[in-house]
């Protein structure tokens, strides 16, 4: 691929790429799971990217909301149709999870810019059927989503309500004499709003409503509810539907707006895998009330997925062009300077290219857990579930929360030019900062892992064996950090003692307000700010756990892990050094350590810098992925900057039509 090509860039590009100490493909191949899907996945990217019809006639930017929206709707409808039609093309992607990675945020993200509007039907509509179904409504329902026979998303959020599900307001009423249910959105708060693909795209959705049956509410349930008529595509009687207006960012998602008046569908479209509601309207309720919140587990794992691939595009842009912008000078009357060369742009940098492995080892942990714990709920164990949600909400609250920062950091690290869209860097920060709202804001996320944690901890007080992740709640130690090691596993059981006592405190906190008379969910407002710190330092920990354990477990020529194990120890002790005061507080570092690692982490900065270009070559990012003007392969930052403005519309003309309209009469209003 010619934009991976080795030798085809500018002068300072082609010395740092010759001063490599690890083997590229090695970590391009890890990264993708194996040198069989970094193959195919180049091949994927090949066939596609050859493809004009992914082309924009212009940049997205300069096109009307409606445009942008049909030009993005027209390649996303393109690419599901060379994925049907192409027996070969379905072999190399394999099934649903296949599809999912090829339009996800690799390749994705390249042929459908600021948000695809088919994006909910495969990451919502298609899972929610497979998870909340059963066997024949799989059977019915996913033969005609998945050839795109018919189209969907997942309506869930209110205007009233996103975070209280408890608290939605439409409802899904049976009446045994039809068998039919009847949805109904009784106030304007009860309008659905914010659905992907609502606005315009759809024609089904998987509606979470309240289900009354036999006079009784059983709280919120999915139903399958046709939108828009499968020949006209207008809304069908008693839906209201349309979409939202302009958003930060995501503008092709067409995120809509739901109203339904006594609205009916036949019995068959409630999805009964984990409850039901027989014919003469008797209510047979789930294992766990919980599990029709499943799709939303699921949508929290792939979106740690998604927020590092968003980071190695934003950190790639950004570490390609501080090897080739110069500025100010290092040492007087030497030539300037790449920028790289400043510890602070490499304190900048390096942490995010780490940030990247930290995320996608944890992620893959996480992916792991849920298929072993899904598999388990399907045989009727479902003991680990609360720890796959603690686990699935921490880690999509870090990896949204950390990739975001590191976009942003990015965008930061290239000064002026980052600011343009043309750098990519806007859109991939708009992109990935709706993930710490979406599918669960963040904060109400880390108080579920927060409410996890403080239950495992009383558990523990009691004697329990906790689950595996929070199995170091049983080790109480406050005691202070006598020895001088300060290796990975020591790091690591540094980390597991900041939180520890973290926890510890705040069940003793919580204990405060109750003795003084307050009821627990006052109490735990009232410790709330500190709940989240703790949820926090437990994802950090699991992040290192799992990086430290993923390196040692990669099978990797010696350069490679050298180099692997610098951005794994920087990992390390960046987030020790920024949150010394838990280490510190809580016994586990002292601040003779911390100056230790400080000074380590100076060195690994300086370690690492020969080495940065190479390290984001390995992700391994087509130019068209990019997207950049800073980003390039070849480091031409300078010509591409000038060739993008010069095809701004604005500079098709000498002389704007504003100036006859407005400026001259103002200019010339004293002649
Ligand atoms: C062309 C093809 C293109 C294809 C492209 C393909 C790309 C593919 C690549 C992939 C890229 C991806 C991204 C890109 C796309 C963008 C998509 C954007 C999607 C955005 C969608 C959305 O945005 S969709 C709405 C999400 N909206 C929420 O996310 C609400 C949060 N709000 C709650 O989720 C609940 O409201 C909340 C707080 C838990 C309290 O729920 P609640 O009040 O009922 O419960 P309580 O707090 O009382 O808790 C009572 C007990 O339930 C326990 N528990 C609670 N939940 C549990 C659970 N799930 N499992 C087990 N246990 C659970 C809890 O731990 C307690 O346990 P205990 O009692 O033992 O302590
Ligand atoms: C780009 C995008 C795409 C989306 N796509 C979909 C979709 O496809 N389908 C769908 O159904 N929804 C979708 N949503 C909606 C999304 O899931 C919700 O916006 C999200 O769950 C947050 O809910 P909310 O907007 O009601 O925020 P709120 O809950 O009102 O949050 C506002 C503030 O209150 C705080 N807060 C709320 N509750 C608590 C609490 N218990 N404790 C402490 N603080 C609290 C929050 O931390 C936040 O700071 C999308 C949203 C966005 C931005």
């Amino acid at each position: 691929m010619a934009a991976r090509k080795e030798g085809e860039c500018c002068e300072d590009l082609r010395r740092e790429r010759a001063k490599c100490s690890f083997n590229k493909e090695e970590l391009t191949y890890l990264m993708d799971g194996g040198k069989d899907k970094t193959l195919h996945r180049r091949k994927i990217e090949d066939i596609f990217l050859a493809d004009p019809e992914f082309l924009d006639p212009i940049r997205p930017e300069y096109m009307s909301h409606e445009e942008r929206y049909n030009n993005e709707l027209r390649k996303a409808c393109h690419m599901i149709r060379k994925f049907n039609e192409n027996e070969d093309m379905q072999q190399l992607v394999g099934e649903m999870e296949g599809i999912r990675s090829l339009m996800g945020s690799g390749l994705g993200v390249a042929l459908t810019k600021d948000g695809n509007p088919l994006a909910l039907h495969f990451v919502m509509f298609l899972p929610a059927i497979l998870g909340q179904g059963t066997v024949e409504q799989q059977g019915y329902w996913m033969s005609r989503a998945w050839t795109g026979e018919i189209i969907g998303t997942y309506a869930q959020t209110e205007l009233g309500h996103g975070t209280f599900l408890r608290g939605l307001e439409t409802t899904a009423t049976y009446d045994s004499n039809t068998q039919e249910f009847i949805i109904h959105s009784p106030t304007i708060t009860a309008t659905k709003w914010w659905p992907g693909g609502l606005g315009k795209t759809v024609n089904y959705a998987v509606v979470m409503a309240q289900l009354y049956t036999q006079g009784k509410c059983h709280g919120v349930h999915p139903f399958i509810v046709q939108i828009r008529d499968e020949e006209t595509h207008q809304s069908m009687p008693g839906v209201t539907v349309g979409e939202i207006g302009p958003r930060l960012g995501m503008n092709t998602n067409d995120n809509g707006f739901l109203r339904f008046n006594q609205y009916r569908i036949p019995h068959t479209n409630m999805l009964m895998k984990h409850s039901q509601v027989l014919k003469d309207g008797t209510y047979v309720k789930p294992a766990n009330d919980k599990l029709s919140y499943g799709t939303m587990v699921f949508v929290r794992v792939a979106i740690c997925f998604d927020a590092y691939r968003q980071l190695q595009r934003a950190v790639t842009i950004a570490t390609r062009y501080s090897a080739v912008r110069h500025q100010s000078e290092l040492v007087p009357g030497e030539p300037e300077p790449q920028i790289l060369e400043y510890q602070t742009q490499q304190y900048k940098l390096l942490p995010q290219i780490a940030t990247v492995y930290g995320i996608m080892f944890a992620a893959n942990d996480v992916w792991n857990t849920y298929n072993e714990v899904t598999g388990n709920i399907s045989e009727g164990n479902l003991a680990y579930l609360p720890e796959l949600h603690a686990l699935s909400c921490g880690l999509k609250a870090l990896s949204s929360t950390d990739a975001t920062n590191g976009v942003d950091v990015c965008r930061l690290a290239c000064g002026g030019h980052g600011y343009l869209a043309t750098s990519n860097l806007p859109r991939i920060y708009t992109t990935t900062t709706a993930a710490i709202t979406y599918e669960g804001e963040n904060t109400v996320m880390w108080l579920q892992v927060a409410r996890y944690l403080i239950k495992s901890y009383h558990d523990a007080q009691k004697g329990h064996r906790l689950q595996q992740s929070v199995s170091y709640l049983t080790t109480q130690s406050a005691s202070a950090h006598a020895t001088a090691d300060l290796s990975n596993t020591a790091l690591v059981a540094a980390y597991k003692q900041a939180v520890s006592v973290m926890v510890s405190n705040a069940a003793a906190h919580l204990q405060d307000h109750i003795s003084k008379g307050a009821v627990f969910e006052k109490a735990w407002n009232s410790c709330s700010v500190y709940l989240v710190k703790c949820a926090q330092a437990h994802a950090r920990y699991y992040t290192c756990e799992k990086f430290v354990d993923g390196v040692n477990r990669a099978e990797l020529s010696e350069g490679t892990r050298t180099v692997l194990l610098r951005l794994c120890r920087l990992y390390l002790i960046y987030h020790i050094t920024i949150n010394q005061g838990d280490f510190l507080r809580s016994g586990a570092l002292t601040g003779g350590d911390i100056s230790s690692l400080e000074k380590e982490m100076a060195d690994i900065l300086a370690a690492l810098r020969p080495d940065a270009v190479s390290l984001v070559d390995s992700f391994d990012i087509h130019d068209r992925v990019l997207d950049s003007s800073l980003g390039s392969w070849d480091g031409n930052v300078y010509q591409r900057l000038y060739n993008e403005a010069l095809k701004s519309p604005m500079n098709q003309t000498d002389v704007p039509q504003g100036y006859y309209k407005y400026l001259r009469p103002l200019m010339k209003a004293n002649l």
